[in-house]
């Protein structure tokens, strides 16, 4: 996508060195607009909660673990209702559409932003946007009121469709603006809420009075800042049901081997997790963490040593691991995401080549590929409640005036993050981090990294933590804006 966002985030800076990395808001580019009392006063619901609204100076920290000396760091603005509201019910005519692959989820979403926008604060015009973003502009829209997404939250998949491709962000902006929307809600990845951003800076050029709303969804886990993605946890639940058929084969052959691909194009979450929840797994090969076959320390030698303690083994591989083994095709799919190659498939028949021809030693190998099946379901019960204050939390902060956010959890708690810092980078494994030294150790599988591979990690990590804190740091005391290095 050629799509350049040039997105400004409004910067505060406090004592101790606290920094606010703030979400814009309506006023910014609209003087004089008025507010009005936030409804959920007179909800007989939410009336008798001792501070239900948030304090308008609210903050959540990014990090939480601090020495004693450490500057207090970047803060995001605290999610939830406030005191004044900037649409009066009858004013609100809202949008919701969803883009990228499926993910348990998304329907939750859907359902909640509609119960949330009605029943909170009584707006009833809701629109659903068919196909994803080029559903602006090529297709028709769907009406979505409390009845019609009441059960849509036990359904996989989206009832609004998703597609890949066809951002057009002039194309999107005449549509919004044609049709008199006022709150889009954008459900969807990495590449959805960078087209979020450009699709805010157009609203922003034009001077409308419209709210851009992301909510981040990717059942890979890796959209950076925020704690863990909706569905995530659903994904790696389904998993074990792969997981498990895979070991029953592999225990019931002599010398068998399951192999099990999950999802993970550029991070190994879902592997990573699932494999520490299952304890049946002797390997997990992730993206970040290269691996070899041949040789000492390699793949195979892991297998022969496996084979011969435990008389079988599980193998998981996360779609976008070995990569660099694989031939590079260099193909794209229609939002410019690499299209990979099937490295179950490959791993699976280079196992079988080298023990069954080269080594003679008889294995029984059965690879299971249950990446669409996981990412087709319902979100399980806690996804379900994850879902409904992400989609709360987002119509509580375009009902506020706020705009240019995604809604998201940060050490447990619900904030707006300006879209450039969900876009900035991808949220991947790190292998030098304790959590790959515990799978590490679960599994007892080789690391598959020489002294060199690991200083370099190393090295790696330091110098983005370094760049994250340089830019952290850096602020314009006056203007508030963000000084680029
Ligand atoms: N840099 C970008 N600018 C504008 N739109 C983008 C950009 N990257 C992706 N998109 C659009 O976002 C939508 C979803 O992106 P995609 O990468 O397929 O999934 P996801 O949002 O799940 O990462 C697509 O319609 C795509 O055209
Ligand atoms: O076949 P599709 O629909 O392109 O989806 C496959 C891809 O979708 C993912 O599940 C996640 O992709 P997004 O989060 O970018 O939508 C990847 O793990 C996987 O490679
Ligand atoms: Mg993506």
């Amino acid at each position: 996508m050629a799509n350049q966002s040039n997105f400004q985030m409004k910067v505060t800076e406090g004592n101790l060195g606290y920094v606010l990395q703030d979400v814009p808001h309506l006023t910014d580019y609209i003087p004089n607009l008025p507010t009005y009392p936030n409804p959920l006063r007179f909800n007989p619901a939410y009336s008798v909660v001792k501070q239900y609204f948030v304090d308008m100076d609210d903050s959540v920290p990014q990090k939480i673990v601090v020495h004693k000396d450490s500057p207090r760091g970047v803060h995001f603005r605290r999610a939830g209702p406030r005191q004044k509201v900037y649409f009066t019910p009858e004013e609100v005519n809202a949008c919701i559409v969803t883009c990228g692959g499926l993910c348990p989820g998304l329907n939750t979403v859907i359902r909640e932003i509609v119960h949330s926008l009605d029943y909170m604060y009584g707006a009833t015009k809701v629109l659903g946007i068919d196909g994803g973003y080029r559903g602006f502009y090529s297709k028709n829209t769907k009406p979505l009121s409390p009845k019609i997404v009441n059960d849509i939250h036990k359904r996989g998949g989206t009832i609004l469709g998703t597609s890949r491709g066809g951002h057009d962000t002039m194309k999107i902006v005449d549509s919004i603006q044609d049709r008199g929307i006022n709150q889009v809600y954008i459900i969807g990845g990495d590449g959805t809420q960078k087209g979020a951003a450009v699709i805010y800076e157009e609203i922003r050029k034009r001077g409308l009075k419209v709210i851009v709303a992301g909510i981040p969804k990717t059942i890979d886990n890796d959209i950076s800042v925020i704690d863990q993605s909706f569905g995530f946890d659903t994904a790696v639940e389904e998993a074990q049901r792969a997981i498990n058929a895979a070991h029953v084969e592999a225990e019931s052959a002599e010398n068998g081997i399951g192999v099990v691909k999950l999802m993970g194009r550029y991070s190994g979450f879902i592997a990573m997790y699932a494999t520490l929840a299952s304890r049946d797994v002797d390997c997990c090969l992730i993206p970040e963490s290269p691996f070899y076959l041949e040789g000492q320390g390699g793949l195979f030698e892991y297998i022969a040593k496996r084979l011969k303690e435990n008389g079988h083994m599980v193998i998981v591989v996360a779609e976008g691991a070995g990569e660099d083994l694989l031939s590079a095709k260099n193909e794209q799919d229609a939002s410019g995401n690499k299209l990979l190659q099937d490295i179950g498939l490959w791993l699976s028949r280079r196992i079988k080549e080298h023990f069954s021809k080269q080594q003679k030693l008889p294995i029984t190998l059965k690879y299971i590929d249950p990446t669409y099946m996981i990412r087709a379901i319902p979100s399980n019960a806690s996804d379900n409640v994850y879902c409904t204050l992400l989609a709360q939390s987002a119509v509580h902060g375009a009902m506020s005036g706020f705009t240019g956010f995604t809604s998201g959890l940060v050490n447990g708690r619900h904030t707006y993050i300006p879209f450039n810092r969900i876009t900035e980078q991808q949220n991947k494994v790190v292998i030098t981090d304790r959590m790959w030294a515990r799978l590490l150790s679960s599994t007892n599988q080789p690391s598959f990294l020489g002294r060199k591979q690991l200083d370099e990690a190393k090295k790696e990590q330091e110098s983005q933590s370094q760049l994250m804190d340089d830019a952290t740091n850096i602020a314009d005391a006056k203007t508030g804006n963000r000084i680029k290095k």
